[in-house]
């Protein structure tokens, strides 16, 4: 209420209370008109009273929408990270499984699985086939007296160390493969037998020169080897492989530290 308007009104109050205006002829018309103002005056106050509580709610109202959509927004990003994890996970998970599944796990070379499975790729390729394909079964000589002396966990060591050394002695396109126990399977693409042999004896000769360190222990291997050239129609897993076999054989017969050879 302004000032103009309180002075005005106890003004009013005044002459409606003064005795001597009593009988005034507007006396009764200001006594009405002084509460029809203030019952307005009421009336109004109690509309912009709604009024104001009315844009308070639509405020905190619309407030609560944007809340619940941020909150919404936030759980689903939450949901999102958590499924990018999982899935990243599970491709952790399939990519360790396949390399379990096909290396062994002493050297990370890898196994028999995965020898079949580059076999029938490699044989199905004319071009290869062609160029000539040998396969070597190398074998670690008297590594039983590895284990006997320095113990089982040194010759696991040892097995690592010759893993490694072979790999960096073949070609980018040969494989070589952990068969079992201390042999190794190589596979020599393109390669006649003859050329084989050239590279499996270099590969012995180095293997044998390389002193191999496990802790305070320092020892050298020498290997054996035994060569077959893929034949056109033959088994490789079978005939190829049982033939590289024997002549592995033969080599550990003949004195071990040698190569021999299967002409088919
Ligand atoms: N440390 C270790 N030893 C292994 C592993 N696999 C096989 N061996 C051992 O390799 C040895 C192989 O022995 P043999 O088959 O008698 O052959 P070798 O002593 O190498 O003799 P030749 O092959 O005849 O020259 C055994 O003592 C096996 O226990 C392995 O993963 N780790």
């Amino acid at each position: 209420m302004t000032r103009e308007e309180t002075e005005l009104l106890s003004w009013i109050e005044s002459l409606l209370a003064d005795p001597n205006h009593a009988r005034h002829p507007l006396h009764e018309a200001l006594e009405l008109l002084y509460h029809y103002h203030l019952e307005e005056k009421a009336r109004l106050e109690r509309m912009v009273s709604i009024s104001d509580n009315y844009q308070r709610y639509a405020r905190e109202d619309h407030l609560s929408v944007r809340q619940r959509y941020d909150k919404a927004l936030r759980r689903q990003e939450k949901l999102s990270r958590i499924s990018d994890g999982f899935q990243q996970l599970m491709r952790e998970h399939n990519i360790a499984l396949k390399q379990d599944s096909t290396h062994d796990p002493l050297t990370g070379l890898p196994n028999r699985r995965m020898i079949g499975e580059r076999l029938e790729r490699d044989l199905n390729d004319a071009g290869r086939r062609s160029l000539g394909y040998t396969l070597a079964m190398l074998d670690i000589d008297h590594f039983k007296q590895i284990n006997d002396r320095h113990g089982h966990e040194t010759g696991d060591q040892v097995l690592v160390a010759i893993a490694h050394i072979i790999q960096q002695e073949l070609r980018d396109y040969d494989l070589c493969a952990r068969w079992g126990g201390e042999e190794f399977l190589l596979l020599l693409a393109n390669t006649h037998l003859e050329e084989g042999r050239t590279i499996v004896d270099r590969l012995r000769r180095r293997l044998s020169k390389i002193p191999i360190v496990v802790g305070d222990v320092t020892l050298s291997v020498t290997a054996s080897a035994g060569l077959s050239e893929h034949c056109a129609g033959e088994d490789p897993l079978r005939e190829t492989l049982l033939r590289a076999d024997q002549a592995l054989l033969r080599a550990k017969r003949g004195g071990r530290d040698r190569c021999c050879v299967s002409h088919g």
